[in-house]
Protein backbone atom coordinates (compact mmCIF):
# COMPACT_ATOMS: atom_id res chain seq x y z
CA UNK A 1 0.00 0.00 0.00
CA UNK A 2 1.50 3.47 -0.73
CA UNK A 3 2.72 5.64 2.05
CA UNK A 4 0.15 8.85 1.94
CA UNK A 5 3.43 10.60 3.91
CA UNK A 6 6.45 9.45 1.95
CA UNK A 7 5.76 12.55 -0.48
CA UNK A 8 5.70 14.89 2.56
CA UNK A 9 9.37 12.84 3.85
CA UNK A 10 11.09 12.84 0.50
CA UNK A 11 10.34 17.06 0.55
CA UNK A 12 11.64 17.48 4.26
CA UNK A 13 15.04 15.02 3.17
CA UNK A 14 15.26 17.26 0.32
CA UNK A 15 15.06 20.50 2.14
CA UNK A 16 17.10 19.94 5.61
CA UNK A 17 19.90 18.91 2.62
CA UNK A 18 19.21 22.33 1.03
CA UNK A 19 19.40 23.69 4.54
CA UNK A 20 22.48 22.40 5.28
CA UNK A 21 24.32 23.98 2.30
CA UNK A 22 22.91 27.54 3.23
CA UNK A 23 24.34 26.51 6.69
CA UNK A 24 27.97 24.91 5.99
CA UNK A 25 28.04 28.62 2.99
CA UNK A 26 27.09 30.54 6.01
CA UNK A 27 30.00 29.36 8.53
CA UNK A 28 32.36 30.81 5.81
CA UNK A 29 31.13 34.42 6.27
CA UNK A 30 30.83 36.49 9.69
CA UNK A 31 27.98 35.15 11.56
CA UNK A 32 26.48 38.07 13.15
CA UNK A 33 24.65 37.02 16.42
CA UNK A 34 21.62 38.11 18.18
CA UNK A 35 20.05 37.13 21.51
CA UNK A 36 17.00 35.63 22.77
CA UNK A 37 15.77 35.01 26.45
CA UNK A 38 19.75 35.15 27.28
CA UNK A 39 22.93 36.76 26.92
CA UNK A 40 24.15 32.95 26.04
CA UNK A 41 20.76 31.45 24.06
CA UNK A 42 21.97 33.15 20.50
CA UNK A 43 20.41 33.16 16.94
CA UNK A 44 21.78 34.07 13.39
CA UNK A 45 20.46 35.63 10.40
CA UNK A 46 20.86 32.29 9.12
CA UNK A 47 18.75 30.70 11.93
CA UNK A 48 15.89 32.83 10.34
CA UNK A 49 16.95 32.34 6.71
CA UNK A 50 16.74 28.63 7.09
CA UNK A 51 13.67 28.69 8.90
CA UNK A 52 12.06 30.69 6.07
CA UNK A 53 13.34 28.60 3.40
CA UNK A 54 12.28 25.33 4.84
CA UNK A 55 8.90 27.20 5.72
CA UNK A 56 8.31 28.77 2.72
CA UNK A 57 8.68 25.34 0.30
CA UNK A 58 6.38 23.54 2.93
CA UNK A 59 3.76 26.28 2.42
CA UNK A 60 4.52 26.03 -1.59
CA UNK A 61 3.78 21.79 -1.89
CA UNK A 62 1.81 21.48 0.88
CA UNK A 63 -0.44 24.99 1.49
CA UNK A 64 -3.27 22.62 3.94
CA UNK A 65 -0.54 21.48 6.42
CA UNK A 66 0.31 23.87 9.75
CA UNK A 67 3.91 24.72 10.65
CA UNK A 68 5.83 25.52 14.30
CA UNK A 69 9.34 26.57 13.65
CA UNK A 70 11.34 27.94 16.76
CA UNK A 71 12.07 31.07 15.23
CA UNK A 72 8.58 31.96 14.22
CA UNK A 73 7.83 31.18 17.78
CA UNK A 74 10.33 33.58 18.86
CA UNK A 75 9.10 36.10 16.63
CA UNK A 76 5.29 35.61 18.42
CA UNK A 77 3.79 32.85 16.59
CA UNK A 78 1.53 30.04 18.93
CA UNK A 79 3.02 27.33 19.47
CA UNK A 80 0.02 24.99 19.16
CA UNK A 81 -0.04 21.15 18.09
CA UNK A 82 -3.38 19.91 16.57
CA UNK A 83 -4.26 16.83 14.70
CA UNK A 84 -3.92 18.52 11.53
CA UNK A 85 -0.43 17.72 9.61
CA UNK A 86 2.16 19.56 10.84
CA UNK A 87 5.83 20.34 10.25
CA UNK A 88 7.96 20.74 13.32
CA UNK A 89 11.01 22.73 12.88
CA UNK A 90 14.46 23.63 14.35
CA UNK A 91 16.21 25.30 11.35
CA UNK A 92 19.57 25.18 13.50
CA UNK A 93 19.74 22.57 16.68
CA UNK A 94 22.93 23.75 18.20
CA UNK A 95 23.56 27.99 16.55
CA UNK A 96 25.84 28.38 19.92
CA UNK A 97 28.16 25.44 18.07
CA UNK A 98 27.66 26.89 14.15
CA UNK A 99 28.59 30.57 16.13
CA UNK A 100 31.76 28.66 17.00
CA UNK A 101 31.86 26.44 14.14
CA UNK A 102 31.77 23.53 16.55
CA UNK A 103 30.77 20.23 14.27
CA UNK A 104 27.77 19.38 15.66
CA UNK A 105 25.06 21.82 13.80
CA UNK A 106 21.68 19.80 12.94
CA UNK A 107 19.01 20.65 10.55
CA UNK A 108 16.07 19.20 12.62
CA UNK A 109 12.34 18.44 10.58
CA UNK A 110 9.57 16.61 12.43
CA UNK A 111 5.83 15.60 10.96
CA UNK A 112 2.71 15.17 12.94
CA UNK A 113 -0.45 13.61 12.02
CA UNK A 114 -2.94 13.30 14.87
CA UNK A 115 -0.54 14.49 17.42
CA UNK A 116 1.63 11.57 16.51
CA UNK A 117 5.36 11.95 15.08
CA UNK A 118 4.65 10.32 11.41
CA UNK A 119 8.33 11.15 10.45
CA UNK A 120 11.60 13.03 11.65
CA UNK A 121 14.72 14.03 9.53
CA UNK A 122 17.65 15.32 11.40
CA UNK A 123 20.59 16.29 9.35
CA UNK A 124 24.18 16.64 10.68
CA UNK A 125 25.26 19.08 8.32
CA UNK A 126 28.86 19.67 9.16
CA UNK A 127 29.34 15.82 9.89
CA UNK A 128 27.07 15.10 6.95
CA UNK A 129 25.38 12.59 8.38
CA UNK A 130 21.23 12.46 7.71
CA UNK A 131 19.17 10.85 10.32
CA UNK A 132 15.85 9.28 9.10
CA UNK A 133 12.56 7.48 10.22
CA UNK A 134 9.39 6.57 9.24
CA UNK A 135 7.02 5.91 12.14
CA UNK A 136 6.64 1.53 12.05
CA UNK A 137 9.92 1.44 9.58
CA UNK A 138 13.18 1.75 11.52
CA UNK A 139 15.60 4.78 11.73
CA UNK A 140 18.24 5.33 9.46
CA UNK A 141 21.53 7.41 9.03
CA UNK A 142 23.12 7.84 5.36
CA UNK A 143 20.86 4.81 4.84
CA UNK A 144 22.54 2.77 7.52
CA UNK A 145 20.11 0.95 10.07
CA UNK A 146 20.41 2.20 13.29
CA UNK A 147 20.20 -0.04 16.74
CA UNK A 148 20.48 1.64 19.81
CA UNK A 149 23.32 0.26 22.16
CA UNK A 150 22.68 -3.02 23.93
CA UNK A 151 24.56 -1.94 27.40
CA UNK A 152 22.15 -3.09 30.48
CA UNK A 153 24.34 -1.98 33.08
CA UNK A 154 24.80 2.01 33.17
CA UNK A 155 27.75 1.46 35.20
CA UNK A 156 29.62 1.16 31.98
CA UNK A 157 27.05 3.78 30.00
CA UNK A 158 27.69 7.16 28.62
CA UNK A 159 24.91 9.85 29.48
CA UNK A 160 24.53 12.24 27.42
CA UNK A 161 22.75 15.49 28.91
CA UNK A 162 23.06 19.55 28.19
CA UNK A 163 23.69 22.51 30.19
CA UNK A 164 20.93 24.81 28.97
CA UNK A 165 20.81 28.72 28.57
CA UNK A 166 19.93 29.80 31.89
CA UNK A 167 22.90 31.04 33.93
CA UNK A 168 20.74 31.66 36.95
CA UNK A 169 22.34 30.23 40.00
CA UNK A 170 19.40 28.07 41.32
CA UNK A 171 18.56 26.71 37.60
CA UNK A 172 22.56 25.88 37.22
CA UNK A 173 22.55 24.57 40.62
CA UNK A 174 19.37 22.12 39.83
CA UNK A 175 21.62 20.90 36.55
CA UNK A 176 24.83 20.38 38.25
CA UNK A 177 22.76 18.36 41.05
CA UNK A 178 21.02 16.33 38.88
CA UNK A 179 24.51 16.02 36.59
CA UNK A 180 26.45 14.93 39.92
CA UNK A 181 24.41 12.71 41.02
CA UNK A 182 24.31 10.56 37.20
CA UNK A 183 27.76 10.78 37.45
CA UNK A 184 28.70 9.95 40.78
CA UNK A 185 26.29 6.45 40.33
CA UNK A 186 29.05 5.92 38.44
CA UNK A 187 28.69 5.98 34.79
CA UNK A 188 31.96 5.37 32.26
CA UNK A 189 31.18 9.31 31.18
CA UNK A 190 28.97 12.36 30.50
CA UNK A 191 29.03 14.22 27.31
CA UNK A 192 27.40 17.66 25.67
CA UNK A 193 26.74 17.79 21.76
CA UNK A 194 25.30 21.05 22.08
CA UNK A 195 21.84 19.60 19.90
CA UNK A 196 19.67 18.13 21.91
CA UNK A 197 18.77 16.45 18.15
CA UNK A 198 22.55 15.39 17.63
CA UNK A 199 22.34 13.86 21.81
CA UNK A 200 19.14 12.05 20.88
CA UNK A 201 20.71 10.60 17.16
CA UNK A 202 23.80 9.32 19.30
CA UNK A 203 21.50 7.22 21.60
CA UNK A 204 19.86 6.20 17.92
CA UNK A 205 23.39 5.40 16.71
CA UNK A 206 24.17 3.31 20.18
CA UNK A 207 26.87 5.74 20.47
CA UNK A 208 25.27 6.92 24.34
CA UNK A 209 22.97 4.71 26.49
CA UNK A 210 20.78 7.68 27.14
CA UNK A 211 19.82 11.49 26.75
CA UNK A 212 18.20 13.61 29.50
CA UNK A 213 17.23 17.62 29.77
CA UNK A 214 14.80 19.44 30.95
CA UNK A 215 14.46 22.84 29.14
CA UNK A 216 14.91 21.51 25.53
CA UNK A 217 11.34 22.39 23.10
CA UNK A 218 9.57 20.47 20.94
CA UNK A 219 11.37 21.81 18.01
CA UNK A 220 14.74 20.56 19.60
CA UNK A 221 13.59 17.00 19.86
CA UNK A 222 10.45 16.30 18.18
CA UNK A 223 12.20 14.48 14.50
CA UNK A 224 14.83 12.83 16.96
CA UNK A 225 12.04 11.38 19.01
CA UNK A 226 10.91 9.19 16.25
CA UNK A 227 14.43 8.22 15.27
CA UNK A 228 15.45 6.70 19.06
CA UNK A 229 12.21 5.11 19.38
CA UNK A 230 12.36 3.66 15.63
CA UNK A 231 16.09 2.40 16.37
CA UNK A 232 14.95 0.80 19.50
CA UNK A 233 15.01 2.99 22.37
CA UNK A 234 12.64 4.24 24.95
CA UNK A 235 11.38 7.96 25.85
CA UNK A 236 9.81 8.66 29.01
CA UNK A 237 9.04 11.60 31.52
CA UNK A 238 12.02 12.91 33.67
CA UNK A 239 9.39 11.85 36.38
CA UNK A 240 8.78 8.08 34.93
CA UNK A 241 5.61 8.81 32.97
CA UNK A 242 4.91 8.91 29.05
CA UNK A 243 6.79 11.60 27.74
CA UNK A 244 5.06 14.49 26.62
CA UNK A 245 6.77 16.40 23.90
CA UNK A 246 5.52 19.70 24.84
CA UNK A 247 6.71 19.75 27.98
CA UNK A 248 10.32 20.48 27.95
CA UNK A 249 11.41 17.44 29.42
CA UNK A 250 12.58 14.54 28.21
CA UNK A 251 14.78 11.06 28.75
CA UNK A 252 16.03 9.10 25.61
CA UNK A 253 17.39 5.75 26.04
CA UNK A 254 18.43 2.78 25.11
CA UNK A 255 16.60 0.54 27.24
CA UNK A 256 13.62 0.89 30.08
CA UNK A 257 15.82 -0.17 32.92
CA UNK A 258 18.42 2.63 32.09
CA UNK A 259 16.09 5.34 31.68
CA UNK A 260 14.07 4.76 34.90
CA UNK A 261 17.31 4.09 36.76
CA UNK A 262 18.35 8.04 35.41
CA UNK A 263 15.31 9.47 36.22
CA UNK A 264 15.82 8.01 40.01
CA UNK A 265 18.85 10.85 39.71
CA UNK A 266 17.22 13.73 38.23
CA UNK A 267 15.93 16.58 40.05
CA UNK A 268 12.51 17.21 38.38
CA UNK A 269 11.23 21.16 37.50
CA UNK A 270 8.64 21.94 35.24
CA UNK A 271 9.51 24.47 32.79
CA UNK A 272 6.16 26.45 31.28
CA UNK A 273 5.09 24.08 28.39
CA UNK A 274 5.66 25.27 24.88
CA UNK A 275 1.81 25.06 24.35
CA UNK A 276 1.31 27.33 27.36
CA UNK A 277 -0.51 30.67 26.40
CA UNK A 278 1.62 33.57 26.60
CA UNK A 279 2.72 35.49 29.45
CA UNK A 280 1.80 38.87 29.45
O1 LIG B 1 18.77 27.10 20.29
P1 LIG B 1 19.14 25.87 19.54
O2 LIG B 1 20.51 25.96 18.95
O3 LIG B 1 18.08 25.44 18.55
O4 LIG B 1 19.14 24.69 20.62
C1 LIG B 1 20.33 24.26 21.13
C2 LIG B 1 20.12 23.45 22.39
O5 LIG B 1 21.35 22.93 22.78
O6 LIG B 1 19.53 24.26 23.40
C3 LIG B 1 18.58 23.41 24.10
C4 LIG B 1 18.51 23.65 25.57
O7 LIG B 1 19.75 23.29 26.17
C5 LIG B 1 19.06 22.05 23.72
O8 LIG B 1 18.24 21.05 24.04
C6 LIG B 1 19.15 22.34 22.27
O9 LIG B 1 19.55 21.32 21.50
MG1 LIG C 1 17.26 23.66 19.24
MG1 LIG D 1 17.47 26.28 16.88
Amino acid sequence: MADIWQDAMDHAVAIARRAGDVVREALLDDRMVMTKTSSVDLVTQTDQKVEKLIMQSVKDKFPTHRLIGEESVAAGEACDLSDAPTWIIDPIDGTTNFVHAFPFVAVSIGFSVNKQIEFGVVYSCLEDKMFTARRGKGAFCNGNVLQVSDQEDIRQSIIATEFGSSREPEAVNNIFSSLRSILCIPVHGVRTAGSAAINMCLVASGCVEAYYEIGIHVWDVAAASLIVSEAGGVLMDVDGGSVDLMSRRIVAANSRAIAERITEEIRSFSPPRDDAPPQH
